[in-house]
């Protein structure tokens, strides 16, 4: 791992479009070893934060840092980071494995990629990793796109709702490899909307809606005296102001 401790930062950060505030004055923190879930309702801005912690958006206001470095796209320290936000797209015709070639061609790097086994490991695909892209289940593109996400061995992983389309024994083996990783120090942002998923998971929340911070801390903390994550996010999210913990 390289010298800088890779946090990742977000600091007043804030996105416009038009109108609407889809982030405002954003600020949270996720050091390494901890794995943040981000949650909110449809729309409280989750997407667009982790676009912006990885260039794919550029914020009109607020700072994001990766390991003490600004963030745009194309920036070095996004070498260290894993990603998955809508995508990649994949080439139909490639098999699963020539698409995963492909895409470690284009950041030039040489073949294999240092997380390679690992990666297919959790994707599970078997033999099918050598079949056309264009013959996979929903589950088998997203198992792709997370082999994608960790092949590199990233110091940072920024997965936007990775367990999407898994069925129950994927999801289990995505949690069993984001602990392992988490565990060797990889700093793991999520966003997801299984709750009872997240609990199992997540060491630390950051739960946002309508754009702002509701609130933020370990999973302990935000837990409280609720009997489980969902009452405890409900409370958070629902109500009057939809924002009342
Ligand atoms: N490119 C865009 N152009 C216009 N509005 C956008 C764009 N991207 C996001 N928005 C708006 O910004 C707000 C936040 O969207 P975002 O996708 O970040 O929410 P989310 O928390 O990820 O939601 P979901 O849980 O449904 O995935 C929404 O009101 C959305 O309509």
């Amino acid at each position: 791992m390289s010298a800088h401790p890779a946090t990742i930062r977000v600091e007043a950060v804030s996105k416009r479009y038009g109108r609407q505030h889809a982030v405002d004055q954003l600020t949270f923190a996720v050091e390494p070893g901890q794995t943040c879930a981000l949650l909110g309702p449809n729309g409280a801005g989750k997407t667009t934060t982790m676009r912006m912690l990885v260039g794919l958006t550029a914020p009109d206001g607020g700072t994001v840092r990766i390991a003490d470095t600004p963030v745009h796209l194309g920036a070095p320290v996004l070498h260290r980071v894993g990603v998955l936000i809508d995508g990649p797209a994949f080439v139909p015709h490639l098999t699963g494995m020539a698409n995963l070639r492909l895409l470690w061609a284009a950041a030039r790097r040489d073949w294999p990629p240092p997380g390679l086994a690992d990666a297919l490991d959790l994707a599970g695909l078997g033999p099918a990793v050598d079949r056309k892209v264009k013959g996979y289940s929903m589950g088998m593109r997203q198992r792709l796109m997370l082999a994608h996400a960790v092949m590199r061995r990233p110091d940072v992983l920024i997965l936007d709702e990775p367990a999407n389309g898994l069925d129950p024994a994927e999801v289990r083996a995505l949690r069993h490899h984001l602990a392992a990783r988490a565990e060797s120090g990889v700093t793991i942002l999520i966003s997801s909307h299984q709750l009872a998923e997240v609990q199992l998971l997540a060491s630390h929340l950051v739960v946002m809606n309508h754009g702002r911070l509701v609130s933020s801390g370990s999973l302990e903390n935000l837990l409280g005296a609720h009997a489980s994550l969902e009452d405890a996010y409900l409370n958070m999210t629902e109500g009057p102001d939809r924002a009342a913990f």
